[in-house]
């Protein structure tokens, strides 16, 4: 089939190269001539492990190609799919302002029968809207259907080759025939409904999973309180098959592009139909205070943090991807140079992301994980990259100037803290933390 793809963002991007590798002839279109030039080049703009191999393969073999160019792709195109960005406008809601768009430069360009499948993430009725745009704008026909992405950022070549299910939401006999063929190399699990279902089924599925986190880190919290140890009390939960073990890792919070948003956006629509989303709300909640017990345990351990120099392992939202949206780090880091901080940040991919996320002053961009642990009074691992669970903690202990060490994401192991003298800090886990006393006489407990 001829498919075009509308943005090349990760979302476009992937499901771009995919269907290209399935034997497809895609044509990926961005705005941004930029990135345009830098994928025809070879260059993939985002950290996706696996991405680039696959794209300058398929585009040697002449099944991907990129443009700006709206109507070239568009009139060479069967299915055309929608992947442009709905980030949050500043009350939660999707901002649709570039669906609309692409919508119209669709219409405008068309020149048969076309499929519309949107794959960016929409609020309900939102589909019914851009066939209303292109109907005012052209007598062609048309369909549009919804078919939400799953994919996670960091595993998403993966993900889109063995996604879990595929959801396609429409009501027209053909676009169900075509794209259940489109997809039936990629998963048995093929789910038709309506397009306002599919719609649903997008934010559900990101609000449930955003409400486990929540939930584990909650009682992750208890935990510390309590005495128990979240990560067993998560294995044990997880054991039932009802419950799940996925989504069960306890933390600083989620980040990244979507869950922040999407949960917001629920609220909204919920909200637009006059229901109180108390639950998701609550959620919501959690994941913003739940980043500062960082803050909390290095006061715990420090006392007064004006002055002090905190290493700072991890910026990406999670690990694998260069993506720093919404990551839990911009507010860290914010929070203890406000406090007086100077900050020591290393990341091993996302550091240029990182430096244009905000105005950051007192923070000292490190190349290596050494260097920011290197003289520091505490060091916070924030992203549970590999690297770091494999540091040598006896040697990183001896470059810091006192041994504290607070784990966002649980990473080392009671035996491995056991070979060094570090505070440790972790999340829900009191009976592996070392100390619970605070170093200094003045600290805050
Ligand atoms: N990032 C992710 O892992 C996932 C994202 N989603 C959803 O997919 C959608 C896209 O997200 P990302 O891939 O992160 O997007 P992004 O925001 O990183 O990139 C979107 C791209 O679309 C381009 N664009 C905007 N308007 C255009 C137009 N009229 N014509 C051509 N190009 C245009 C922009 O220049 C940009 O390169 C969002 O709705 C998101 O919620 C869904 C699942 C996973
Ligand atoms: O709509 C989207 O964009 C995507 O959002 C998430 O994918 P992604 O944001 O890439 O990454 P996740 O692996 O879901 O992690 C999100 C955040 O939750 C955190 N997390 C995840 C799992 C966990 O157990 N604990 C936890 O704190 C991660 O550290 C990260 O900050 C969903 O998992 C995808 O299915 C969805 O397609």
């Amino acid at each position: 089939m001829n498919i075009s793809v509308i943005g090349t963002g990760y979302v476009g991007l992937v499901s771009g190269v995919c269907f290209a590798d399935l034997g497809h002839k895609v044509t990926c279109v961005d705005k941004d001539i930029q990135k345009v030039m830098k994928l025809r080049n070879g260059e993939v703009p985002i950290y996706e492990p696996g991405l680039q191999e696959l794209m300058v393969k398929n585009a040697a073999a002449g099944r991907l190609s990129f443009t700006h160019d709206v109507p070239e792709a568009v009139q060479d195109a069967e299915i055309i799919i929608l992947a442009v960005g709905t980030p949050s406008l500043p009350n939660g809601e999707a901002n649709l302002q570039y669906i609309e768009q692409a919508a119209r430069e669709i219409a405008l360009a068309m020149n048969g029968y076309k499929i519309i499948m949107t794959k960016s993430t929409v609020p309900v009725g939102t589909n019914e809207h851009i066939r209303s745009i292109i109907a005012s704008l052209t007598e062609l026909p048309f369909d549009v259907a919804s078919v939400p992405e799953f994919l996670r950022e960091g595993s998403a070549i993966s993900d889109t080759f063995h996604p879990d299910r595929i959801v396609i939401g429409t009501d027209s006999e053909t676009v169900k025939e075509k794209l259940t063929e489109l997809h039936s190399k990629l998963a048995n699990n093929i789910l038709i409904t309506d397009v306002r279902s599919a719609e649903m089924i997008k934010y559900a599925s990101n609000a449930f999973l955003a409400t486990k986190i929540s939930f584990i880190n909650e009682i992750a919290n208890i935990c510390e309180k309590v005495g128990a140890d979240v990560t067993l009390v998560a294995r044990g939960m997880g054991y039932d098959r009802r419950i799940g073990s996925a989504f069960l890792s306890a933390g600083i919070g989620y980040g990244g592009s979507c869950f922040p948003k999407d949960t917001d956006a629920l609220i909204q629509i919920a909200g637009n139909v006059e229901y109180d989303f108390k639950l998701l709300k609550s959620v919501v909640n959690v994941n913003k205070d739940q980043r500062f017990n960082v803050i909390r345990k290095l006061q715990e351990a420090l006392g007064d943090l004006s002055g002090k120099t905190i290493a700072i392992w991890g910026l990406a939202f999670k690990p694998n991807t260069d993506d720093v949206r919404y990551a839990p780090a911009i507010e860290i880091i914010g929070e203890l140079t406000r406090l007086g901080c100077t900050v020591k940040a290393y990341d091993p991919v996302a550091m240029e992301n990182f430096r244009k996320s905000g105005n950051y002053e007192n923070v000292i961009w490190c190349d290596a994980m050494t260097s920011a642990a290197a003289d520091s009074d505490a060091l916070c691992l924030l992203t549970e990259w590999d690297e770091f669970k494999k540091a040598d903690l006896a040697y990183i202990e001896k470059i810091m100037n006192q041994p504290v060490l607070i784990d966002g994401r649980n990473v080392f192991t009671k035996d491995k803290i056991a070979l060094t003298n570090f505070h440790y800090y972790s999340v829900g886990r009191p009976n592996i933390n070392q100390v619970s006393q605070a170093i200094y006489s003045d600290a805050a407990v």
